[in-house]
């Protein structure tokens, strides 16, 4: 999918294919409901259509027959006519408010589907807020396109005509008059539609502006308080929100211009027509019932004509937000299904990485044929000065990106393969940054296995040592951990983490810097958890402040993307080359050394 078009105009989807499309694939489904919908916005047509006529009858039984049991019945009739419209309005909008709604769902559905199937690397390059914008305003759209057109067809051209039938049987002469309205009233209309459409795409993109620094300083709020930035992400969601407003009140003019020309052409019509229908009452022998009657329907009339005359401009404005959604819905997947490959197949789970090289950039490799085992059952620790690679061998092992050279090898299989579901369904990663669901503690553990029995939950709890402060909350396994789990503490966090992955009961485990930021209690404590879940499982990982590295059966110092030496602990500090210098720096940071080493972030 192509970011968002810089002008409207690079946008490839044109107005009438659209349409078609969106009433092809989508209205279609509902058909028989909307059916319905029509039929009932008929009868509420025509039962408005027939109160104008009756009007005329009344006005004809009080001054021309002077018969008060007509009016009574006439006036009976309007009462159940009226009664007919409410009921018949009710159902249909009724109706049409369940299809919209089923089709705003379908729609959120399918646009959440088409995310799921899209790679790491495509979410890096965008701002989640632009999906919020396309999931709720551009869905909401699809649904509005639909609905004028089926108001227009069902509500407004039904209506039109039933009183357009009711106009030329009582005066065809003057019907025809009425007409002489429409051209002019085109001819504006359309010069407006194409301001419409830029404005439209602009409120959609300024809506995702807001979003964008609302979700950024919510989810920053520490960091936002902390640094007394308030003002600031003030002052910057307020030149958003004003340019939002400045455009809104734009479209608000350009879209209603018509209005004040509409309603001089209306009021030229109805003088029109007085005149006229005064004149064939008092020259021509016309009843005033005749007279009456056309009146009404003729006033009755202007509305629906126009929002018909309208429909064009409401349409255009829609689509700008339809096609932000479908844009996403149509563009290939980065990351399609590949089910349909063999599942890898695990017996020591030895990984093997052969030569690889990597760039997220042309032109900029991260990694250089690197190559390496990771020996069953074993601990592999990498480590190295920050930006050199080491979080980059995890997402390829995990197949967040492909390879751009080379080749990765699990028990010989080459990982590019085999499903990515069997890889990663094989595989406990914990990430640098723990993410935890807003749920109940619970639940975020449960994540790592489908069906997890209580008994396995707890379990993993206490291997991973966080069952014994689970059960110091109030609430115990159904405490909720809040948004991205803020309200646990670091360690918490990651020893739920820990557990989460515990349950997964993987072969493979990786690890990305579980214990930074810890104080020497919880580091102890989540230290624990890691060395259960790392027991005869092959894991790789990768150590920031590195306390289990003196231990690791192999330690691979990553630098500019390269494994610039391995080994084992004594042996690499023998060898006084840049690992021994990493130590030495820690240790003069730390003090003198206990058991724990290391940190390889320079
Ligand atoms: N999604 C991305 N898009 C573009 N470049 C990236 C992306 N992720 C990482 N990089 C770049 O790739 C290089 C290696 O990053 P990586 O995260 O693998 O390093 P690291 O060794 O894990 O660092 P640290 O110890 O700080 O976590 C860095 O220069 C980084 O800027």
């Amino acid at each position: 999918m192509a970011p968002f078009p810089k002008k409207i105009t690079d946008d490839p989807y044109g107005a009438v294919i659209l349409i078609r499309r969106l009433v092809m694939e989508q209205g279609v489904t509902y058909w028989r409901r909307y059916l319905l919908a029509l039929v009932l916005m008929g009868v509420s047509a025509g039962a408005t259509a027939g109160s104008a006529w009756v009007l005329g009858q009344v006005i004809n039984q009080a001054y021309v027959d002077k018969n008060v049991r007509g009016i009574v019945i006439w006036s009976l009739v309007i009462t159940v006519l009226f009664a007919i419209k409410g009921a018949s309005t009710y159902g249909g909008t009724v109706i049409l408010s369940k299809i919209s709604n089923a089709i705003l769902a379908n729609n959120q559905r399918a646009l959440f589907a088409k995310l799921m199937n899209e790679s790491v690397g495509f979410f890096s390059e965008r701002h989640s807020s632009e999906f919020l914008a396309r999931l709720t305003a551009g869905a909401k759209s699809i649904t509005d396109v639909l609905n004028s057109l089926i108001n227009a067809v069902g509500r407004d051209l039904l209506l039109l005509i039933s009183l357009a039938v009711v106009m030329v049987m009582q005066d065809p002469f003057m019907s025809m008059l009425g007409l002489l309205v429409t051209p002019p009233a085109m001819l504006v209309l359309r010069k407006l539609v194409k301001r419409i459409k830029g404005l439209a795409y602009t409120q959609f993109t300024g809506t995702a502006d807001i979003l964008e620094t609302m979700q950024e300083s919510l989810q920053g709020i520490r960091t936002v308080k902390a640094f007394t930035l308030e003002q600031t992400m003030r002052e910057r969601i307020d030149a958003s929100i004003a340019a939002v407003e400045r455009n809104a009140n734009k479209m608000a003019r350009v879209s209603n211009r018509s209005n004040p020309l509409m309603e001089m052409l209306g009021g030229f019509a109805v003088a029109g027509g007085l005149l006229y229908g005064g004149y064939s009452v008092v020259a021509l022998a016309a009843t005033p019932g005749q007279f009456f009657s056309f009146l009404s329907a003729f006033l009755l009339a202007t509305e629906p004509a126009k929002r018909l005359a309208r429909l064009n401009i409401e349409l255009n404005s829609n689509l700008v937000g339809a096609r932000m959604l479908l844009e996403v819905v149509d563009s290939p997947a980065s990351e399609l299904s590949d089910d349909d490959k063999p599942s890898l197949k695990l017996s020591d789970a030895r990984i093997e990485l052969r030569d690889v090289s990597f760039a997220y950039r042309a032109n900029e490799p991260v990694l250089n044929r690197m190559s390496f085992v990771a020996e069953p059952g074993k601990v592999t620790a990498l480590v190295g000065p920050s930006g050199g690679g080491k979080s980059t061998v995890l997402a390829l092992l995990l197949r967040f990106y492909e390879v751009t050279q080379g080749d990765i090898l699990i028990d010989s299989q080459s990982i590019s393969a085999v499903s990515r579901r069997s890889l990663r369904q094989q595989t406990a990663y914990v990430g640098q940054d723990v993410y935890l669901f807003r749920d109940t503690i619970r639940e975020n553990i449960a994540f790592g296995k489908e069906g997890a029995t209580e008994a396995e939950i707890i379990e993993a709890a206490k291997a991973a040592c966080a069952h014994e402060f689970i059960m110091s909350f109030p609430l115990g396994y159904d405490t909720p951990v809040g948004e991205h789990g803020t309200q646990l503490s670091g360690g918490q966090r990651q020893r739920v983490a820990v557990a989460r992955a515990l349950l997964k009961n993987a072969p493979i485990i990786l690890l990305d810097e579980a214990t930074a930021a810890l104080d020497s209690e919880s580091e102890k404590q989540v230290q624990e958890a890691i060395e259960h879940l790392c027991q005869n499982r092959t894991t790789i990982v990768i150590a920031h402040r590195l306390h289990t590295i003196m231990h690791a059966d192999a330690i691979l110092v990553v630098e500019g993307g390269e494994i610039v030496e391995r080994g084992r602990h004594e042996d690499l500090l023998r060898r006084g080359g840049r690992y021994a210098s990493f130590f030495r720096l820690q240790h003069r940071e730390t003090g003198p050394l206990t058991l724990t080493p290391i940190s390889a972030t320079a």
